[in-house]
């Protein structure tokens, strides 16, 4: 039997290329020998490691059976697709791009109607005067029972639909719609207007965990080499490196650490200082280097920062055994 740890990586729509990319960046190139048919691949000079290629609803599921070790997709259809994603599933890390919300939207015209209350309303009424139930067309099928249930609203039917989901308003299909959006531009062109207090869930892709899969000791290992080069890329791009020479280094270096949040990677040695400073403070610190003595300060990006310590890998194997 393969040991291998499976990393299910979207193979088409929003997230696949962003996922190809985000890998990329921490050192992990996604092969797939013969090309985007092939649903297996591996990633470059790294054993143990085989890539599956799926749509991102598939790879929730396959996450929640135990069937992939990793996977990335949105959370929207992790909460979508899995009962009680808590139970066994682990978010490692949120990834920074696929993001979209999960909304209530009604027609515009509908201007006496703004919240999940007013919403509610119109559910009574309708049922009043029709005898109907007022329909919601979505894919999001348990994400809207939960959090309709959760507004106090019971009497309403749902319609499914799977595509097209802003036009079922227009076409009579149904009174409102829960979808994602992330421009807002398919509401607007379809009349639609959001809910104040209905906005359901805010989604982004994430890295996550399935803790059912077979955690052996070379997924484990794999796991572990993965997870610290992602750490070491995140790491890198929230810091900016900057270098110097100054009287007194180590006590500066001591106080760029309380002023602005930075690291002294290592040490002062001698006039020479170097600081890991977070993206937002390099300015301000550059100039108070300067007032404080310094000359040429340079400021470079960094593509890893490695430490001793993987908060990520911690994380996870914190969780291992639980599914
Ligand atoms: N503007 C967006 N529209 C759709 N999905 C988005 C958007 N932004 C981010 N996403 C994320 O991408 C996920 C996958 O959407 P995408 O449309 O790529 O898949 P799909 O092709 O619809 O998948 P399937 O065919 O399995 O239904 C969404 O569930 C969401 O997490
Ligand atoms: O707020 P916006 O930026 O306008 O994006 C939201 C739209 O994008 C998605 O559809 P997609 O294009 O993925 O088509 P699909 O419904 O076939 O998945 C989603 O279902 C919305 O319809
Ligand atoms: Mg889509």
């Amino acid at each position: 039997m393969s040991r291998d740890l499976i990393l299910a990586v979207p193979s088409k729509g929003r997230l696949q290329e962003n996922a190809a990319a985000f890998f990329a960046r921490a050192g992990l190139k996604l092969e797939q020998p013969g090309g985007a048919r092939n649903y297996r691949g591996r990633i470059k000079g790294l054993d143990g490691v085989e890539i599956a290629f799926l749509s991102a609803s598939e790879i929730a599921r396959e996450l929640a059976a135990g069937n992939v070790h990793f996977g990335v997709t949105g959370l929207d259809l992790v909460y979508e697709t899995v009962a009680e994603p808590d139970s066994c599933l682990h978010l490692v890390t949120p990834l920074g791009f696929g993001h979209a919300d999960v909304v209530v939207a009604v027609p515009k015209a509908w201007i006496d109607v703004a919240t999940m209350a007013d919403l509610s309303d119109v559910a009574q009424d309708m049922r009043a005067s029709s005898g109907r139930a007022m329909r919601v067309a979505t894919k999001y099928i348990r994400t809207t029972r939960a959090f309709f249930a959760e507004n106090g609203i019971a009497d309403y039917r749902i319609v499914e639909s799977l595509g097209a989901t802003e036009g079922a308003p227009a076409s009579g299909v149904a009174e409102l719609i829960v979808d994602i959006t992330t421009t807002g531009a398919t509401l607007v062109a379809n009349n639609l207007k959001i809910l104040s207090d209905g906005v359901i869930r805010r989604s982004q892709a994430h890295l996550v965990a399935a803790l059912r899969a077979p955690w052996d000791a070379e997924p484990l290992a794999a796991a572990r080499t993965i997870l610290d080069r992602i750490a070491a890329e995140a790491r890198a791009g929230r810091i900016r490196e900057i270098r110097t020479t100054v009287a007194r280094a180590a006590m500066l270096g001591h106080d760029a650490v309380s002023r602005f949040g930075a690291t002294v990677p290592f040490g002062a040695q001698g006039s020479n200082l170097v600081l890991h400073c977070p993206v937002d403070e390099v300015y301000p610190c550059v100039v108070w280097l300067r007032e404080n003595g310094a000359e040429t300060v340079t400021v470079s990006s960094v593509d890893y920062v490695f430490e001793a310590t993987n908060p990520l890998f911690a994380g996870l194997q914190g969780r291992i055994g639980e599914g």
